[in-house]
């Protein structure tokens, strides 16, 4: 008997499940929309899996993310206590935040970060694209991500905010750390070096502003509006880390699926006003964010023939709402792709993702562009399995292809 009355299922996770998630979720299907996991690393949570269950979840007030009641938690759940990965004050940011807070620091960014700044960006991004594949022509073979797909999110939203794209390696190194939340590496210390790390580079550009975004957010909480200091660490970490890792993955794994799929490429390559929809497609298929951050109940929530107790951790898998048969039981083809997905690869509520119009820009500028400058690209091995990702960020770290 478990303290839910011995009618809640938990289900442990091995680390084969990022190899297959899909072969899980099947099985999970049987126990409902909503149940109990255990983490490889331990932690218990509650996950969400059904596509309606997961839109209501994330749209519902009563499923928090304030980060210091959720720290509380998490540690009091963790088997080692050791709780989350980045510090309290990074981790202070909008995405760990309710309303109102939440509301206020959405107002503040959304100022900056505009419609019209992310549709100006395109002649630059497509630039930038070129360059990258200028590099890889005469070559015959290269990794896609390493020549593509890693470095046009990095150089895009460095330029956007205005950081140094030479300081890649070091904040790359600390976010992947401090997102993986790898147990073995002192977190206390990567949180250190990236705070310390952002705290410069802003009071550079108090100094001395730009034209970047982060200038016009410090100039913006001049103006008489409240962006503290420690809030501006933050939001500027949360801008770096949601920018780049997953526009990449998104390149990644958009570029697999159509190289496994020989016809569906040639078809976008015939018709690339069909490629936005087939990036949908990609999002709904192989999301970047396989699983959104961490939530908990502030009371009671009954969900999916369920009723969370107050104070539990819940997490929603995007990935499998994205594939609940009810809603995707015959997927279209790339190419064929007629009607927009309806996806949670961007989530939904009041933390759908603010970088979304600049994720799908970049991914469709990348498509277009490959396609068209390379007509022999294919799998170099075409037996080729991706080594995906260990954690909830759905990717894989090279992609070898011949461009002959
Ligand atoms: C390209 C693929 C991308 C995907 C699949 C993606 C996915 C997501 C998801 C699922 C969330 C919500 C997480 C949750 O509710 O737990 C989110 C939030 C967010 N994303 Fe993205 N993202 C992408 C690109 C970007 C980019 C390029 C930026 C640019 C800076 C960005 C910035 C953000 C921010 C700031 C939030 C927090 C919004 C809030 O709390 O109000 N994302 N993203």
């Amino acid at each position: 008997m478990n303290q839910f009355g011995g009618s809640v299922q938990e289900e442990a996770i091995g680390t084969d499940f990022f190899d297959d998630p899909h072969k899980y979720y099947r099985r999970w299907r049987k126990n409902g929309p909503v149940f109990r996991v255990r983490r490889p690393n331990g932690l218990p949570h509650w996950l969400i899996t059904g596509y309606d269950e997961a839109r209501t979840a994330l749209a519902d007030p009563r499923m928090r993310k304030n980060v210091t009641d959720l720290y509380e938690i998490l540690r009091r759940a963790a088997p080692d206590g050791r709780g989350a990965g980045a510090s309290e004050l990074l981790s202070s940011h909008m995405l760990n935040s309710d309303a109102p807070v939440h509301t206020r620091l959405r107002k503040l960014v959304g100022r900056e970060f505009t419609g019209r700044r992310v549709a100006a960006l395109r002649p630059r991004i497509e630039q930038i694209t070129e360059g990258l594949l200028d590099r890889m022509d005469g070559q015959d073979e290269v990794d896609l991500i390493e020549a593509l797909a890693a470095p046009l999110p990095v150089m895009v939203i460095c330029e956007l905010l205005g950081v140094p794209f030479d300081d890649r390696e070091k904040f790359q190194e600390w976010s992947r750390i401090l997102l993986d939340a790898d147990p073995s590496v002192d977190m206390a210390a990567v949180s250190q070096q990236m705070s310390d790390y952002l705290a410069a580079l802003l009071q550079a550009k108090r100094a001395e502003p730009g034209d970047d975004l982060l200038s016009g957010l410090i100039a913006d909480s001049e103006d008489g509006d409240q962006l503290s200091p420690d809030e501006l660490i933050a939001m500027a970490f949360l801008l770096l880390v949601a920018g780049h890792e997953t526009a990449l993955h998104l390149i990644g794994n958009g570029v697999y699926l159509m190289l496994r799929d020989r016809e569906a490429l040639e078809g976008l390559r015939a018709h690339p006003d069909r490629i936005p929809a087939a990036t949908e497609e990609v999002l709904r298929r192989f999301g970047p964010v396989g699983w959104a951050t961490m939530r908990y109940t502030g009371e009671a929530v009954s969900l999916g023939g369920v009723t969370i107790p107050a104070g539990e951790l819940v997490c929603v898998s995007l990935d499998a709402a994205n594939h609940d048969p009810a809603y995707n039981d015959e997927p279209p083809r790339l190419h064929e792709v007629d009607e927009s997905p309806k996806h949670l690869a961007f989530g939904h509520g009041i933390h759908f993702c603010l970088g979304a119009p600049l994720g799908r820009l970049e991914a469709n500028v990348a498509f277009a562009q490959l396609l068209q400058r390379f007509p022999g690209l294919r799998l170099a091995d075409p037996e080729f399995f991706p080594d995906w990702r260990i954690g909830f960020m759905r990717g894989f770290g090279s992609l070898p292809v011949r461009l002959k």
